[in-house]
C-alpha cells in the first residue's frame, strides 16, 4: 500500500515489535533501534517518514536527546506511542519529544491496543491525536482493516487517557486478586473514568476526548484483561504479594506503578480528588493493604454522583 514509506521505530519491546508488524503490513519500509544495538546512528533516520517512540517513558528522554543531536528532517513526522509521567518532572512523553524535537509535526497514538491479541491478527482501533495534517498522514500510513485509526486534534486528552487508564487498570486488578466480583470492578471502572476527566481536563485534555478509544476505550481493555501488565501487578498485589513480588511475576514495563504515585502528588498539589489513585499509590506505597484500601473506598461519605466537565 506505501511501499516507499519508511518508518524508524525507537524500543524493542512488545509494543515497539508489534508496532513494526503493523508497519510492514502496511507494506512500509521498517528500521528499529533498541538500546541493545548501541548508539543511535545518523543513518538510521536517512529518508524516513515516520520516528516512532514506543520506548517506556523513563527511556524517552535520554533517546529523545540523541534524536535532537540528529537532527531529523522537519518532513519527519514523529509519533509517540508512550503511555506514562516522568517522576522527575512529571512530564508526558509527547511534552518531553516537544523540548528536544520542536520542529517536527508530533502525535501521540493511543488506545485498546494489548499488543499480544494485535501480533494474533485479530482487530483493534486506535486514536491519533495531534494536528490534523500530521494525524491524516498516520492514518494513511498505519491504518487498516484490522488496526482502524481515528483522528483527534486533542493530543493532550489522548495521551492522557492512556496515561491514567494503567492506574485504574492496577485497582482493577487488585479488586479481581481480592476476589471482589464484576459489580465492583465496573465501580471502580466508572468512577476512575471520572478521575480520569477530572485530572484530564486540570491538565488541558477536552472531556468528550476521554469518552473516546484513549480513555473509556482503553480503560475497558486493560481494566478486565489478564494480558494487561498494569492489571497483573495489581492482581498478585490483590493475592497478597509484595510490589517487587508483583513486579517479579509481571513480564514487561507496568508504567501505572510509577504514574500513580506521581498522579496522586500532581492532585494533592492542585486540590483534585481523585480517591480510587490515591488508593492504589498507598497499596504501592505499602502505607496500606489491598483490602484495606478497598474497605476505605467504600467507607467514603456518600455523596451525588457528579461528573466532571
Ligand atoms: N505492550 C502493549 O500492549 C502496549 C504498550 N504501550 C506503551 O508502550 C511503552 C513501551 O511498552 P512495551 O513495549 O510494552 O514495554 P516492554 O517492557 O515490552 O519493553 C520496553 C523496551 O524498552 C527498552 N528500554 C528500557 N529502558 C530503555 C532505555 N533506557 N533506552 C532504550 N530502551 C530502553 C527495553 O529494553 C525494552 O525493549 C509503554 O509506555 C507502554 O505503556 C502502549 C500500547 C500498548
Ligand atoms: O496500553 C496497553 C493496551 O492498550 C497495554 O497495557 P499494559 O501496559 O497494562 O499491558
Amino acid at each position: 500500500m506505501h511501499p516507499h514509506s519508511s518508518v524508524l521505530i525507537l524500543g524493542l519491546g512488545s509494543w515497539g515489535q508489534t508496532l513494526s508488524y503493523l508497519f510492514r503490513q502496511q507494506g512500509c519500509a521498517v528500521r528499529l533501534w533498541g538500546r541493545s544495538q548501541g548508539a543511535l546512528g545518523k543513518d538510521l533516520l536517512d529518508n524516513i517518514d515516520l520516528l516512532v517512540s514506543a520506548l517506556p517513558i523513563k527511556a524517552v528522554r535520554d533517546v529523545a536527546q540523541r534524536v535532537a543531536a540528529l537532527q531529523p528532517s522537519p518532513d519527519v513526522i514523529l509519533v509517540s506511542a508512550t503511555k506514562g509521567l516522568e517522576a522527575e518532572t512529571v512530564s508526558t512523553a509527547a511534552d518531553i519529544w516537544q523540548t528536544y524535537c520542536p520542529n517536527q509535526a508530533l502525535v501521540v497514538l493511543s488506545g485498546p491496543n494489548l499488543a499480544a491479541e494485535i501480533q494474533q491478527g485479530l482487530p483493534a482501533a486506535a486514536v491519533v491525536g495531534g494536528q490534523a495534517t500530521a494525524t491524516k498522514q498516520v492514518q494513511d500510513l498505519l491504518g487498516s482493516a484490522t488496526f482502524r485509526l481515528y483522528s483527534n486534534e486533542d493530543r493532550r486528552g489522548v495521551e492522557m487517557g492512556g496515561i491514567f487508564k494503567n492506574v485504574i487498570a492496577i485497582a482493577c486488578g487488585v479488586n479481581d486478586g481480592l476476589g471482589l466480583g464484576v459489580n465492583a470492578r465496573s465501580a471502580l471502572i466508572t468512577r476512575g473514568l471520572v478521575e480520569m476527566v477530572r485530572v484530564g481536563c486540570h491538565w488541558g485534555g477536552e472531556a468528550a476526548t476521554f469518552y473516546g478509544l484513549s480513555g473509556l476505550g482503553d480503560l475497558l481493555a486493560t481494566c478486565t484483561s489478564s494480558l494487561s501488565r498494569n492489571y497483573q501487578v495489581g492482581w498478585h498485589l490483590g493475592q497478597g504479594k509484595s510490589l517487587p513480588q508483583a513486579l517479579e511475576l509481571t513480564h514487561g514495563t507496568a508504567e501505572g506503578v510509577n504514574t500513580a504515585l506521581v498522579l496522586y502528588r500532581y492532585a494533592q498539589h492542585h486540590g483534585l480528588e481523585i480517591p480510587i489513585t490515591a488508593m492504589v499509590a498507598a497499596v504501592l506505597q505499602e502505607q496500606l493493604t489491598p483490602q484495606a484500601a478497598l474497605t476505605h473506598l467504600l467507607e467514603r461519605p456518600f455523596k451525588p454522583e457528579t461528573t466532571p466537565c
